[in-house]
C-alpha cells in the first residue's frame, strides 16, 4: 500500500540495449489498458517470482527471446487511474534470439542519442525510465 492506500502493482520492465546503444520499444496490444501506447517490454511480477524471473517470462512471451542476464537501473512509481504501479527497471544487454512481436505488437529500435523516440505516444512512466537510461550511459 502507499499513502493513497491503493494496492501496488509490481512490474518488471526490461530495456534491451544492442551493441549500437539502441533500445527497444513495443506498442501495447489491443485489450490492455493504454492500448496503442509505446512502452519498454515487461509486465506484472507474479506471486513467488523474482523481478528477473518475471523479465525472463514476459520477454519470452512478448518477444520470443531468452534473457541471459540483467542490470538493475532504477525503481519508479506511477499513479495511473487504473493502477498504482511500481516499476523495477533493468537493462538487458545479453539475450538469445531475435525479438519479434509475439502478441502482434509493433516494435521499434530507438536511438538513445535522440531527444525523443520516433514513435508516440509513450506510456507516461516510460519517460523517466529513458531519462535515467540516458544519464546512466553518458
Ligand atoms: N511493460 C511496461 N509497463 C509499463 C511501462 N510503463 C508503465 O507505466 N507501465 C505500466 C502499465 C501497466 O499498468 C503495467 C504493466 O502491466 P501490463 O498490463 O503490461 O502487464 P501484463 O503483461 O502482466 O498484463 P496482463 O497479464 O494483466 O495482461 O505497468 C513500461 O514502460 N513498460
Amino acid at each position: 500500500m502507499n499513502e493513497a492506500n491503493r494496492p501496488v502493482t509490481v512490474v518488471a520492465a526490461g530495456i534491451l540495449l544492442d551493441s549500437e546503444n539502441r533500445y527497444l520499444l513495443g506498442q501495447r496490444p489491443e485489450g490492455k489498458p493504454y492500448a496503442g501506447y509505446w512502452e519498454v517490454p515487461g509486465g506484472k511480477v507474479e506471486k513467488g517470482e523474482t523481478v528477473f524471473q518475471a523479465l525472463q517470462r514476459e520477454l519470452q512471451e512478448e518477444l520470443g527471446i531468452d534473457v541471459q542476464s540483467s542490470e538493475e537501473l532504477t525503481v519508479l512509481e506511477h499513479d495511473y487511474p487504473h493502477a498504482y504501479v511500481r516499476l523495477y527497471v533493468s537493462i538487458i544487454r545479453d539475450w538469445k534470439g531475435a525479438p519479434i512481436g509475439r502478441e502482434g505488437q509493433a516494435l521499434s529500435w530507438e536511438s538513445i542519442g535522440a531527444d525523443a523516440p520516433s514513435v508516440s505516444p509513450l506510456l507516461p512512466a516510460a519517460w523517466p525510465m529513458l531519462e535515467c537510461l540516458r544519464r546512466s550511459l553518458t
